[in-house]
């Protein structure tokens, strides 16, 4: 692994050179009262080109609003940079680096109503009044609020709030965004809905954006390539379809939701000794199956049946299986076999 390239056999982690945002070698540190200092962002680079959405993925605490902030200028580099078309960010001030903002309190102006909120940063930046009025039009339609203009932000829900945040941040065509867990107050339903609405706003207006979340499928939903942090540190960076399929580490998979990490000849068929990971969609049902396992527990969960199973020699993995009025539902506690999809079961570098 390079610094630069984190992912160097992936194609997708490469970018057109110097274009967009590049954060090299970056450390941020905070400082204690008692003169104790806390590394948040440990020595990471990271490339975000021209029109791309970078999802930052990882648990809580590793770092990814600290690395978001810097970005932003909001927090200081202990060491390392921050460029923009090769230009270095140190010492420009959060308002003068053209980026955008979005956090998950939408921070709107309680005061102002829904199109003088969108109207702000026209406002701040001297757009004419008639252009200013066209342009919220523009946004407040393209996040699926046209007729909202005069309402009051006290009257909004929690989704609409978060869709005017994001028309806010949008309207003075940021050169790069940079959306802080936006989604993240909302309940599960409406964040799956409004992910794939940032993700079309984000794309039919060519924004650069860096989305941070906690929330692989979040990310999955927005991104065209992900990172994941993990205590300060980069650990891989691709495209979603890759990064589930070719996880690079048993840490990567084990955030992304693979169960159980076994080596390859647990697996029937298989005579290597590579570590794999299986997870949802590793294994199937399968009555010629060649794997035994014991029920735990079945869920039903939107057209699919969840099934944990407990198999022989590798350890709980769930099962998805589609569901059908007439198809009998496995319970706890029954023997079952199953077959592996192999291409379904990404050995570990
Ligand atoms: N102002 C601060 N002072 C001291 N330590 C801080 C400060 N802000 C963050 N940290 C520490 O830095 C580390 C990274 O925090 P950060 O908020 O960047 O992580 P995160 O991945 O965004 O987490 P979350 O998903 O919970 O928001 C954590 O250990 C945190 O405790």
């Amino acid at each position: 692994m390079t610094p630069q390239h984190p992912s160097p056999t992936d194609p997708s982690s490469t970018t057109s050179a110097g274009r967009g945002l590049a954060v090299r070698d970056l450390v941020v540190h905070y400082r204690d009262d008692d003169g104790t200092t806390a590394t948040a962002v440990d020595g990471l680079s990271l490339e975000v080109e021209p029109g791309e959405v970078l999802g930052l993925l990882g648990p809580s605490g590793s770092g990814k609003s600290s690395l978001l902030r810097a970005v932003a200028g909001l927090e200081p580099a202990s060491s390392g940079s921050i460029t923009w078309d090769g230009a270095d960010l140190a010492g420009v001030p959060v308002h003068r680096r053209g980026f955008g903002l979005m956090f998950q309190d939408g921070q709107l102006f309680p005061h102002r109503d829904v199109a003088a909120n969108v109207a702000f940063g026209l406002e701040m930046a001297g757009e004419p009044r008639a252009r200013r009025r066209e342009r919220v039009t523009e946004l407040l339609e393209l996040v699926g609020l046209g007729g909202f203009a005069d309402r009051a932000v006290s009257t909004l829900s929690g989704g609409e709030r978060q869709r005017v945040a994001l028309a806010r941040s949008l309207a003075p065509r940021p050169r790069l965004l940079l959306l802080d867990e936006p989604l993240s107050a909302l309940d599960r339903a409406l964040r799956e809905r409004l992910a794939a609405e940032v993700r079309e706003a984000l794309t039919t207006t060519g924004t650069t954006a860096v989305f941070v979340t906690h929330d692989h499928d979040e990310a999955f939903a927005v991104a065209d390539r992900i990172a994941v942090m993990d205590l300060g540190h980069l650990l891989q960076v691709a495209r979603p379809v890759d990064l589930w399929h070719r996880p690079a580490s048993q840490r990567v998979a084990e955030f992304l939701g693979y169960e159980a990490f076994v080596p390859a000849g647990v697996l029937p068929g298989v005579e290597d000794d590579a570590l794999v990971a299986l997870g949802p969609g590793s294994l199937r049902l399968d009555p010629a199956g060649d794997l035994r396992g014991t029920v735990r527990s079945a869920g039903f969960r939107r057209g699919v049946v969840e099934v944990v199973v407990e198999v022989e020699g590798i350890g709980p993995v769930t099962v998805v299986e589609p569901s059908a009025p007439d198809r009998a539902v496995v319970g706890p506690g029954e023997q079952v076999r199953l077959t592996v999809d192999v291409d379904a079961v990404p050995r570990l570098g």
